[in-house]
């Protein structure tokens, strides 16, 4: 385990078993469906990956990466990669590796809705509810966290730990 880690709370192979859980779940309800499937740089990567093994309809990939600020009165959006594609009328499953206060998620989600999209759901590997500060809600969940900073499998502090094969709770003295 790396020396900032405090507790592992999902190793790969719970991880990899989420994936096909919920992968079945997306082959199901979207059989007669051409789905296209944004991962939400960075930190989707490996989570779309590993999803995406079980993944047994047609889908196509696509990747977003998105940086917003809170002003005093409004919420702005800065789109650092946009999709190579067109979005209207087609079926969008955004994935992500954590859905915290929403804020990047709500914005994405309106944005691709303006755009013409049919439907545009969510699958996230993290569900930190108590963070929640915008009500949105995945569709398709991996796990529900308590309220502390997690890292490792796509999630960093200061752009470290992504490559952790395990989701684990930082330790407080590493970010204090
Ligand atoms: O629900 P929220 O409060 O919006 O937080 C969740 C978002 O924050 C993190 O991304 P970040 O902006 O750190 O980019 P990264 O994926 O490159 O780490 C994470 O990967 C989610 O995209
Ligand atoms: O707990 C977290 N860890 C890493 N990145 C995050 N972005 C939102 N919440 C988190
Ligand atoms: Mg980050």
């Amino acid at each position: 385990m790396h020396k900032d880690v405090k507790e592992i709370l999902y190793t790969q192979q719970q991880i990899t078993e989420k994936c096909q859980e919920l992968a079945t779940m997306i082959n199901h309800d979207y059989h007669d469906k051409e789905v296209i499937l944004v991962g939400l740089l960075k930190g989707s990567v490996p989570f779309l990956a590993e999803l995406s093994k079980y993944i047994e309809i047609d889908v196509t990939f696509d990747y977003m990466d998105v940086s917003s600020y809170e002003g005093v009165e409004s919420r702005t959006i800065t789109i650092k990669k946009d999709l190579d594609q067109d979005v209207k009328g087609k079926d969008i499953l955004l994935v992500e590796d954590i859905l915290d206060t929403g804020k990047t998620l709500t914005t994405v989600k309106a944005m691709l809705e303006e755009r013409g999209a049919t439907s545009v759901e969510i699958v996230t590997m993290l569900d930190k509810k108590e963070g929640r500060t915008y009500p949105i809600e995945a569709k398709y969940v991996g796990f529900e966290i308590p309220n502390a900073f997690v890292i490792g499998y796509g999630l960093d502090f200061n752009e470290k730990y992504r490559q952790l094969p395990y989701v684990g709770i930082l330790k407080e003295e590493c970010y204090q």
